[in-house]
């Protein structure tokens, strides 16, 4: 399980006056579960950029389990990424012509060449845990919900002890996103996961255990849960 202390950590970019980010002090524990809310342009995208290592922040640490991940290079938060991040695009990043098999292992397969064995029965058990049974089908052909599963599935099937999901209800109709919300929750917590949602959806965030609010890249109280 992965924990993260974040420590004075600005991102700035050219041409603007104030950072993007500027966190004195953050923590998530392992096996957390953590929305990020905040409204259009307040950081929250370049905040879970800098926590998986997608982005070096300009200054500050980002200690998972003490290994300061802004201390590596590019190559390197790359590999540490790929070994403990699963990431949930908003736009799945599922690829066409692919059948729903494939799909879930071919991160798994760029990583290790030769897949390690019991890869396709554990893709196949996560793919019917998260309800998908035709895992010939070919991916374009699902309906969003169901990419939305399969991507979700794809994210877990290297076990990683952080799972982080952009917006993962944003496309999806009610039910099928009270599906989702429930899905992630207890797989994240049957795997011991710690699980970091970016979110504008209400029930998504009152089904996590806290939310981090940001503000023009600062952390700022959340409004109050209704009761
Ligand atoms: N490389 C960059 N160059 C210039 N501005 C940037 C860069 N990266 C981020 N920004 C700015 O930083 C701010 C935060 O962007 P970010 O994408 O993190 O916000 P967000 O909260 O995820 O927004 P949204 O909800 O609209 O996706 C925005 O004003 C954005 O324009």
């Amino acid at each position: 399980m992965l924990g993260v202390v974040v420590r004075d950590v600005t991102v700035c970019v050219r041409g603007l006056a104030e950072p993007v980010i500027d966190l004195p002090s953050l923590s998530i524990a392992a096996g957390e579960k953590v929305a990020v809310t905040g409204p259009s342009g307040a950081g929250k995208t370049t905040l879970i950029n800098v926590l998986t290592g997608l982005e070096r922040p300009s200054k500050g640490q980002v200690l998972w389990s003490g290994t300061d991940i802004a201390r590596l290079s590019e190559a390197q938060r790359d590999a540490w990424r790929a070994r403990h991040v699963g990431i949930v695009f908003q736009d799945f990043h599922l690829f066409s012509g692919l059948s729903v098999r494939d799909n879930v292992l071919l991160p798994q397969q760029l990583r290790s060449f030769r897949l390690p064995p019991g890869s396709r029965e554990r893709a196949e058990s996560l793919l019917r845990r998260v309800g998908i049974e035709r895992h010939d089908q070919r991916v374009e052909t699902l309906s969003r919900g169901e990419m939305q599963r399969v991507a979700i599935a794809r994210a877990l099937q290297q076990e990683p002890g952080i799972l982080v999901a952009d917006e993962p209800t944003a496309s999806l109709d009610t039910e099928s996103a009270k599906g989702v919300i429930s899905l992630l929750i207890d797989l994240s917590a049957s795997l011991g996961t710690t699980l970091i949602v970016v979110t504008h959806d209400g029930n998504l965030a009152q089904a996590m255990d806290r939310t981090i609010c940001l503000d023009r890249g600062r952390l700022v109280m959340p409004a109050a849960r209704a009761a």
